[in-house]
């Protein structure tokens, strides 16, 4: 069985993929500081407490916090006995290689959603993920990921705006039931829902007259539904885009070994 290991810069998703489809999915926060022992316990401890039979023989991870992937190493290496694969390391192919200005790396989270969107909904296609930022991948025709726009996240705005203003509390987003907020908490939702859903159909309408064709637009992370409410702009929402990216992955490097 695969182990597939999503870190973002909040949360760290570890899910279990039978061949067939995924027998577990649980989420950690984010923590540098986590050891491979660490981890260990706490997976063993949730396959124990939901009697999950799982047999792992292969991982894969993509993170987008680089100081994450030793321990994650370690833990695949020590307590399953294999060498995960990494996404954006040199040993690590992917069915079509980036094209974006030369030097630069790009989020291997965009790189796997851009392999997962290809394959569930073909090319000239925008994925938008809702994590710590905001990201939309551009994917082309032929499946490349080039370009696309990091804008910053959800909870970041709304913590921004705690942080700076000394009268602003920190709230959680939320749909406003209007957009005319008539206190403070309502207003601010109204802000950053709103200001939200703008930001994201502008991004949008901007990108598809820069490459002036129709463009598909699927939404993945904790809060696309949410903003699906919002707005029509998405053809899809679909909470596993990263995780079937990784599997994926996995599958094209074993084949190509
Ligand atoms: N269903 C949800 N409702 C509200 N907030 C959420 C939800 N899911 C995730 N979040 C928040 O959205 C932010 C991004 O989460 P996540 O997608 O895990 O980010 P990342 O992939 O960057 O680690 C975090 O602040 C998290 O607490
Ligand atoms: C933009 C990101 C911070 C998003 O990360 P996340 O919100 O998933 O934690 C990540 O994809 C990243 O660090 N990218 C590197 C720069 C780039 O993709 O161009
Ligand atoms: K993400």
């Amino acid at each position: 069985m695969l182990l597939a290991i999503d870190c973002g810069n909040t949360n760290t998703v570890f899910s279990i993929w039978n061949g067939a489809k995924f027998i577990a999915t649980w989420r950690i926060a984010t923590d540098h500081k986590r050891t491979a022992d660490e981890y260990f316990v706490w997976l063993s401890s949730l396959l124990m407490l939901t009697k999950t039979e799982a047999a792992i023989t292969e991982a894969i991870i993509s993170s987008t916090v680089p100081r994450v992937v030793f321990n994650l190493r370690v833990l695949c290496n020590r307590y399953f006995d294999c060498r995960p694969l990494v996404v954006g390391k040199p040993e690590c192919n992917l069915p079509v290689p980036p094209r974006v200005d030369q030097g630069t790396t790009v989020g291997p989270d965009r790189l796997v959603n851009t392999v997962a969107g290809f394959n569930r909904h073909g090319g000239n296609l925008i994925v938008v993920d809702f994590g710590t930022a905001t990201t939309f991948d551009v994917v082309d025709h032929d499946g490349a990921y080039v370009g696309g726009v990091i804008a910053p996240g959800v909870n970041l705005s709304l913590e921004a705006l705690h942080m700076a203003a000394a009268a602003l509390p920190h709230i959680d987003v939320a749909k406003p039931a209007r957009a005319i907020g008539t206190n403070t908490v309502a207003c601010m939702q109204s802000g950053v829902y709103w200001g939200y859903v703008g930001l994201v159909e502008g991004i949008v309408r901007e990108v598809r007259r820069e490459r002036d064709m129709p463009m598909k637009v699927i939404a993945t992370g904790g809060l696309a539904s949410l903003f699906a409410q919002g707005t029509d702009l998405f053809h899809a929402i679909e909470d596993d885009l990263t995780m079937h990216g990784l599997v994926l992955i996995n599958q094209y490097n074993k084949e190509t070994a």
